[in-house]
């Protein structure tokens, strides 16, 4: 795959295409999620009132599904915008934030699953948790307490059981359809640092999905690795997580043909 070509024919449609992207996500993370989006050259939209839901669902191009400040009233919504989706025929990405902090969260979890998300992006505990439906005893709450490597084997027997593309975050992005893994390698570890990093590379890949219905597992990289490519630019004008917030999303802002062309690495992995 000329991976970094491919990468930029997905942005560029996205800059031309501007998808409206339905999120449904958590308080924390609304900001850097619709900015990132908007950086990127989508259009966000948070709409998460029940009431909404049917008018508003069919007119987005993808959705977002992320339950990281989960709480009763808002499942309805969420099982809804995802179900109308899925009818549709229209792209939606599920983010299992902290699956294995409650019973909760762990029975949404996997109720959303069974409405068959297009693609399901987690860290690599999220991952773990999710593919074994459990909880895990060590979770550091929404935060990783495993490596994306550990988490390939879960990922994949993940996406067999559930018909979704999964990608794993981490120092390499692991992206898989249960028979081909690839990694998707650019970032800088100080994106940890930032809250929300993670929902908003959910969100650029239900861009990226919405413009490329056909290729999910391609389309999940190249997302991925476009913002691990803004991460890595940012980064050489941050002085720490708060300034690399704002480098970041400059920096997506402003990739270039020539940039995304020789930077971004994707790998097919063994
Ligand atoms: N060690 C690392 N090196 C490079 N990039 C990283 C590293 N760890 C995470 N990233 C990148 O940071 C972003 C967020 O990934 P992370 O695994 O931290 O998500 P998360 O735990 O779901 O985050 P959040 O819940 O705060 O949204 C991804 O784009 C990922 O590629
Ligand atoms: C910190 C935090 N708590 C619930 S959601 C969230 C944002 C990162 O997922
Ligand atoms: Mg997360």
């Amino acid at each position: 795959m000329e991976c970094g070509a491919a990468a930029w024919a997905l942005l560029e449609r996205v800059r031309r295409s501007a998808p409206l992207v339905h999120c449904i996500t958590n308080l924390v993370s609304m900001d850097l999620v619709a900015n990132a989006l908007l950086a990127a050259g989508a259009s966000p939209a948070m709409v998460h009132s029940l009431r909404e839901v049917p008018e508003f669902a069919p007119r987005a191009a993808a959705l977002v599904v992320n339950v990281g400040t989960l709480s009763e009233p808002w499942l309805p919504a969420m099982r809804a915008a995802a179900a109308a989706a899925a009818d549709a025929g229209r792209p939606w990405v599920l983010d299992p934030v902290a699956a294995s902090a409650s019973e909760f969260r762990m029975d949404a979890c996997l109720g959303l699953l069974a409405l068959r998300p297009t693609v399901v992006r987690g860290n690599p505990s999220e991952i773990i948790a999710l593919a074994s439906a459990s909880r895990i005893r060590d979770a550091k709450g929404v935060d990783s307490s495993h490596e994306s490597i550990d988490a390939v084997e879960a990922a994949k027997s993940l996406a067999l059981s559930s018909g979704a593309v999964v990608a794993v975050s981490g120092a390499v992005d692991f992206i898989t359809d249960g028979q081909n893994v690839i990694g998707a390698h650019n970032g800088v570890p100080m994106m940890r640092k930032i809250t929300a990093t993670g929902c908003a590379v959910t969100a650029l890949i239900a861009a990226f999905v919405a413009v490329d219905p056909t290729n999910t597992l391609e389309a999940t990289a190249c997302a991925l690795s476009i913002f691990g490519l803004a991460g890595e630019l940012g980064m050489e004008m941050a002085k720490g997580p708060a300034s690399l917030r704002m480098h970041l999303i400059d920096s997506l802002y402003g990739l270039d043909e020539k940039t995304v062309a020789s930077r971004v690495k994707i790998l097919r992995h063994s």
